[in-house]
């Protein structure tokens, strides 16, 4: 298992350029389901969950031409299965967000039901109480979600009694192709949200309210083919000015998207750093300073993203000061705090809430990631600390930074992938 060994005590400076975004990219991809005409989605970031949704639309016999610059045509029009097989859901969640345009489309979808992951226990009841309420038949069948429609599926007013990202991004591309209005009341506000709700418009979709919380969806009958490039990664972004931030460096991130950012960049200038901000990039100096702990609520966009709760949780740790870290929206996404701690952080957890004392610094240590935010937060606490570094288990990581060790090391980081 590849392995990334890290040096610490870099402080990281220059610029770097943001990827597109794998959380708008994956819905986007699935969305591609939706019409028969050939479709082209660039600026896909190359990531193991890219590869393993695009392995996912190979399998029911869609068209996958991939280009060296990752941009990507699909042809849907040869698809001759429906089916997500346990193989590929169990290792990408996201799998689940073929379901909706499926369903919408061929009228029939069977998926492996995503079970818990290392954050939590994640179900998906709102996604499928919202296709029933539209008109689906579903059963839950040797782990197995079967779901079928007779006809369309018809228009529907769904309350999502939860805030829930690919939830509204699922009722979303099924109302697209529904029969009659669809309202998605208490939808998700998130960018890449707003990302894929573009996207459908460009085939040809009729929605209205993307970014607000009640979207409203007249479905057509067909949708056409487009050309299309994802959004800039915000999770990403952030974590690069975190590498700044939590090494005293000046750290530009460009071809990014600055609005997305706006609570991350608050808390940010609250650790002490400057920010700087352009149409499409984001400038942070900390100008040799220790950063200064800051109070991290975890809720839905506009509030601080929970994907960035483990990188603020590594900055703390070594900021002046006390933090406390509330997460809100999964009920186990504190795996990161035992292995900080193993460096020499300070860190008491009591239930959803988590007290970091800065200390002075970390040491370098043998850690293992638990997901993907928390070995984010483990390259930062490397960066920062005294010696040696080496994480094990980068296959999350691999999940969601491209070229992690080539961009950072452009910063000036010691930081090399082992390869077992
Ligand atoms: C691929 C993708 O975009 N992943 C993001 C998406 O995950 P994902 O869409 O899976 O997360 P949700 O927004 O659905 O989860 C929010 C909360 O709702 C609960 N819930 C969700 C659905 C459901 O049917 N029932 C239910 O109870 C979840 O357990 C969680 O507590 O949003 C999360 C919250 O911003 C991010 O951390 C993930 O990076
Ligand atoms: C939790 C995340 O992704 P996923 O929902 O794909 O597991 C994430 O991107 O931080």
């Amino acid at each position: 298992m590849d392995k990334l060994q890290i040096i610490g005590g870099k402080t990281l400076n220059g610029t770097v350029r943001a990827s597109g975004a794998k959380n708008a990219a994956l819905p986007i991809l699935a969305a591609t389901l939706l019409t028969k005409e050939e479709i082209t989605i660039r600026n896909l970031p190359h990531l193991h969950d890219i590869t393993t949704m695009l392995e996912l639309l190979g399998s029911m016999g869609c068209g996958v031409v991939v280009d060296e610059r990752m941009n990507v045509q699909l042809d849907v029009s040869t698809l001759n299965n429906c089916e997500a097989p346990y193989e590929l859901v169990k290792t990408m969640r996201a799998s689940i967000l073929v379901l909706g345009p499926l369903l919408s489309h061929f009228g029939k979808a069977i998926v492996s039901l995503p079970g818990g992951c290392a954050i939590g226990s994640r179900p998906v009841d709102l996604h499928l109480r919202g296709l029933e309420a539209m008109g689906a038949n579903i059963v839950v069948e040797n782990g197995n979600i079967v779901a079928t429609v007779t006809d369309r599926l018809k228009g529907a007013r769904i309350f999502f009694d939860k805030v829930t990202v690919t939830g509204t991004e699922n009722l979303l591309m099924a109302a697209a192709l529904a029969d009659g209005q669809t309202i998605l009341e208490n939808s998700a506000k998130e960018p890449e949200v707003v990302d894929l709700a573009e996207c459908l418009i460009k085939m040809g979709a009729k929605i209205t309210g993307h970014g607000t919380d009640t979207i409203v969806v007249d479905g057509v009958e067909t949708l056409h083919g487009t050309n299309y490039s994802v959004m800039p990664d915000r999770i990403e972004t952030g974590t690069f000015l975190v590498a700044g931030a939590i090494t005293g460096g000046k750290v530009k991130v460009t071809e990014t998207n600055v609005k997305s950012l706006e609570a991350v960049i608050a808390k940010l200038e609250e650790a002490g750093a400057q920010v700087e901000t352009g149409d499409d990039w984001i400038e942070l100096d900390m100008q040799g300073q220790r950063p200064k702990a800051v109070n991290i609520s975890t809720a839905p966009y506009p509030a601080f993203p929970t994907d960035m709760q483990a990188q603020f949780m590594a900055l703390n740790s070594v900021a002046t000061g006390v933090g406390r870290v509330i997460e809100n929206i999964f009920e186990n996404r504190f795996m990161h705090v035992n292995e900080m701690v193993r460096m020499g952080a300070d860190i008491e957890v009591n239930g959803n809430t988590a007290i970091i004392k800065g200390c002075d610094g970390l040491k370098g240590a043998p850690v293992m990631a638990t997901d993907l935010r928390a070995s984010a937060s483990l390259v930062l606490s490397a960066l920062v600390a005294q010696g040696d570094t080496k994480i094990d288990r980068i296959y999350h990581i691999d999940r969601g930074y491209e070229c992690i060790e080539e961009k950072l090391g452009a910063l000036g980081a010691r930081i090399s992938r082992v390869v077992n």
